[in-house]
Order: C-alpha cells, then structure tokens, then sequence
C-alpha cells in the first residue's frame, strides 16, 4: 500500500526500514536494559542524514518535509521509541520553532549542534504548569541588554545530554512589567542551567526525563527567541510551532504499534495450538484486522497533518489536525501494541522479547505532548468556534481586559 507517497518518499521509507531492520533492531531491548543514551545510534543515524533533514539547504540540511521525517519516524519507532524520539526532536519541536522564528545566528547555532547529532530539548513543563501550560512561571527578567531567567522545568526530554535548550519563560521589562510568554535559547553548560534530576520512567528508559534549574541563568539579548508577534501572543506562536512536534510523538506511538502488530502477525502464523496455528481462530483473525485498521487510520491522520499547514500562512502543521491525528494514534498504539501483548500469551510479558518493552514505550504518548484530555479541548474549541478557558472564572487576557477597563460613560 503507498498511500499516495511520491516513488522519492517510498525510497526514503524504504530506506528507513532497512535501517531500522539492520542496524537500529539490535539496540532496542539493551537500551532499555541500561537505561544508556544511545550515542552510537545517533551517530548511525547522524551518519544515514536522518537528523535534522529538514533543515533548510542554506544551513546544512536537506530541506525534507515533516512527512519525510514521519516516514523514517515510523520505521526507527518499530524497533526503539528512543532513537525514533531523537528523529522527532532533531526535525520538529524546538528545532523547527528556531529555524522558522530565529535569527541567522540562532538558525546557525541551532543547525550546527544538530547535525553534529544533538537533539535540542524543549522545556515548557513545570511541576505546576503541566497542561496549563500559560502557567508557567519560570521568569526571563530583561537586564540591559539580556535577560536573566530564573525557574525551574521538569519531565524535559533530554537533561543532561541535550546541547541546545528552548526555554519557555514569561517575560518582564525592567519595570517588571509582564511582556508574555518569549523563547530562549542556551547551551548545556552554561552557568546558572542546572540538571536537577532524572526520572526513573516506566519506558524510554534511554531517555534521561529529568528537572533542570534556572539559577540567575543570564541569556544574550541575541538569544532570545522572539516570536512573529511578539512576546504578547508568544505562547501561541510557540505552540503553533509545536504542532509539529506533536505529529512526531503521535508518529512515534504508531511506529510502535505497527512493529508490535509486525511481530504479533509473524507469531500468530508460528504458534500452534489444538492442533494448527493460532492464526486459524476467527477471533484472533478479527483482533488482527482491527489492529490493522487503527494502524492504517492513524498513519493516514499523521500523514494528513504533516502535509497540512495551519491558518495565515503558518509554516507548521494545522492545530486541530495535529491535535487530533496525536490523540487518535497514541490512543490506537497502546491498544493495538496490549493486543500484540496478548496474542503472544505469557511470552509476551517476558523481556525476552520487545513486545512489553515497547507497550511501557507507547504508555507515555496520551500524556507527553499534551495530553489526550487537553487536546480534545483544543479539537472541541474549533468545532465549536468558542474560546473554552479551563479556569474556573472562564477569564482569558483579553475578558480580564474588558473587566478592568473604566465602565463606559451613561
Ligand atoms: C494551550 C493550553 C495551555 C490551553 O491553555 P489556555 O486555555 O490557558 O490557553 P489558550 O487560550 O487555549 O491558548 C493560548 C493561546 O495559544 C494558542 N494556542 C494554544 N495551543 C495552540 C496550538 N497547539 N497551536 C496554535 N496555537 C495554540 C491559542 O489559540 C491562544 O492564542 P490566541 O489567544 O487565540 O491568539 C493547553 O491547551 C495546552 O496546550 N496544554 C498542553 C501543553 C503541552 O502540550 N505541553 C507539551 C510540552 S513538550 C512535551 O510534552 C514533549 C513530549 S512529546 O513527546 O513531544
Ligand atoms: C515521557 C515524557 C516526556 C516529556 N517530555 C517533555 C519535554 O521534553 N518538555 C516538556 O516541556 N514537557 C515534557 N513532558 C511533560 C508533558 O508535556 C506533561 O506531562 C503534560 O503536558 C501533562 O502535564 P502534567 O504531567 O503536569 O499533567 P497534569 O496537567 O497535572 O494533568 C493530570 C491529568 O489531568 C488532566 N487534565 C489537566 N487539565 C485538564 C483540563 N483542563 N481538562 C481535562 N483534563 C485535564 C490531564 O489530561 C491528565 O489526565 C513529558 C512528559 C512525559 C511523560
């Protein structure tokens, strides 16, 4: 089946399975056995042009789509979710946020340490600003001709090991007036940016999650990361950008899921019971055909929201499609990789092989990326054409406005 891809996109794909098959396949259950990042997978994959392909050619990179990547996401993603969340992150989220909105320099910094075979981290969580995201409060206080953030992030995908750190903070001016919500951009290193911790996590276990700590951290004003509109409406540039990343993580989850059903369509074939192969029971037969149905409507959705492209022009994916391409393929993994699982009977539950490996993997994709509650609301507000603030007192900027201003005369 092509799904409509163009004879280049099915070699590139084509090229990812191989790579997957003989190089990637071998390293997925020890990476999670030792809890190591996977270095020598990323130089591999450095090396075969899978990081950062979409960068644009004037920078290094090969200028390829977001459905490029999702086409080599998939096929890493059947055999280890970790390097598939490195393809994701050094060709989407924070990478693809600088190099629609930065500067030259920062467009340069950003591309040399990723095709160098860095994976920037994106740090937007904090302990209390986790889905309500416009919470946040890690603060970025200008200073002359910098800023100066203080704060602190958690569950950020890559402490430690990430070189280039997006962080995203509320501005103040030097009045301490709040300008909203800016990016900015540092290195692993620099003074005042502390790894706080690392999660001991259920799957990924390759992927340091873990705390970082904004101490007086002093940024450049050549840093900051400004978006098209300004710090006022910079949350929502910024997430707009990040639109991308969640067709990423719905991509990694249905990778997974299609190297489970893989494996679990083999199996099926292999084992015998009563007397012939388990793949003879109608019920099995019909387990079968239902996981292939998710599958082949979350790779349709995923494919459809990295061809599209949001209102005004915007260079990242449409919000609802994003939003609900990532909801319906991380809810589809975890069932059709569960029931991988159990078509193996108790072999599937042994670490002896991927399969219970990979249902801890896809566990996390209703949550990282917004979760699927938070992304049904953001899908509900556009079918509804309402504004749906989750606070108590329904105010958003601009009610609170109103609100405040002198009553109108009589
Ligand atoms: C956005 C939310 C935090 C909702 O909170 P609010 O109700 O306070 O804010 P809103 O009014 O809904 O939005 C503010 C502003 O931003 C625009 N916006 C919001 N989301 C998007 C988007 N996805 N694309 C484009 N624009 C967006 C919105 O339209 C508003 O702009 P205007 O005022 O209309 O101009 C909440 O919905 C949310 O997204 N929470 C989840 C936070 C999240 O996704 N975190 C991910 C962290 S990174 C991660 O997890 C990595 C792991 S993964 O594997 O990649
Ligand atoms: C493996 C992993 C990697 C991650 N990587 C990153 C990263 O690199 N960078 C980063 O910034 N963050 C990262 N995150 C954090 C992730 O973005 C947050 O976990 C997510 O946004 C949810 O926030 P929370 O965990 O605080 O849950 P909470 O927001 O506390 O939500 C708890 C529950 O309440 C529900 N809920 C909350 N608000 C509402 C509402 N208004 N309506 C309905 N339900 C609601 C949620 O859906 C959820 O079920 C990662 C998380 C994981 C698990």
């Amino acid at each position: 089946m092509t799904y409509g891809l163009s004879p280049e996109e099915l070699a590139l794909k084509a090229e990812a399975d191989a790579f997957g098959r003989s190089v990637v396949s071998k390293r997925g259950v020890e990476i999670d056995q030792t809890r190591e990042y996977p270095w020598d997978v990323v130089e591999a994959m450095r090396g075969q042009g899978f990081l950062g392909m979409t960068i644009p050619t004037e920078y290094g990179g090969q200028g390829r789509s977001f459905l490029d990547t999702v086409l080599v996401v998939e096929e890493i993603a059947k055999h280890c979710t970790v390097a598939a969340r490195i393809v994701v992150e050094t060709n989407m989220g924070a990478l693809s946020t600088v190099m629609a909105y930065g500067t030259e320099k920062q467009k340069r910094l950003a591309a040399e340490l990723v095709l160098s075979g860095d994976k920037p981290a994106i740090c937007i969580t904090e302990p209390d600003a986790g889905s309500d995201a416009t919470s946040l409060s890690t603060r970025a206080d200008k200073r002359g001709d910098g800023y100066v953030i203080n704060g602190a992030k958690h569950w950020i995908t890559g402490a430690g090991v990430s070189k280039l750190h997006l962080i995203f903070a509320r501005v103040f001016d030097e009045d301490g007036v709040d300008q909203g919500i800016g990016g900015f951009l540092t290195v692993l290193g620099a003074k005042g940016l502390r790894v706080s911790n690392r999660e001991t996590t259920m799957g990924l276990r390759g992927m340091p999650e873990g705390g970082l700590a904004f101490e007086d951290l002093e940024i450049p004003a050549d840093m900051a990361l400004v978006p098209p509109s300004g710090f006022r409406r910079g949350f929502a540039d910024l997430m707009n950008a990040y639109n991308s990343q969640r067709v990423g993580a719905g991509t990694v989850a249905m990778g997974i899921a299609s190297g489970a059903f893989e494996l679990a369509t083999e199996w099926v074939k292999t084992r015998r019971q009563f007397g012939r192969p388990i793949g003879e029971f109608q019920g099995l037969q019909w387990m079968l055909a239902d996981m292939s149905m998710q599958l082949t409507a979350s790779r349709l959705m995923l494919y459809a929201a990295a061809r599209s492209r949001g209102p005004n022009g915007s260079p990242f994916p449409d919000p609802v499609l994003a939003a609900q391409a990532k909801i319906f393929a991380s809810e589809a993994a975890f069932k059709v990789v569960n029931d991988a699982l159990q078509l193996y009977g108790a072999r599937g539950y042994s670490q002896d092989l991927p399969i219970e490996r990979m249902l801890r993997d896809v566990r996390m994709f209703t949550i990282g990326g917004g979760t699927a509650q938070v992304l049904r609301t953001l899908v509900a507000s556009k079918v509804l054409g309402w504004r749906l603030p989750q606070t108590r007192d329904g105010t958003w900027d601009d009610q609170r406005a109103s609100r405040s201003a002198p009553a109108a005369a009589e």
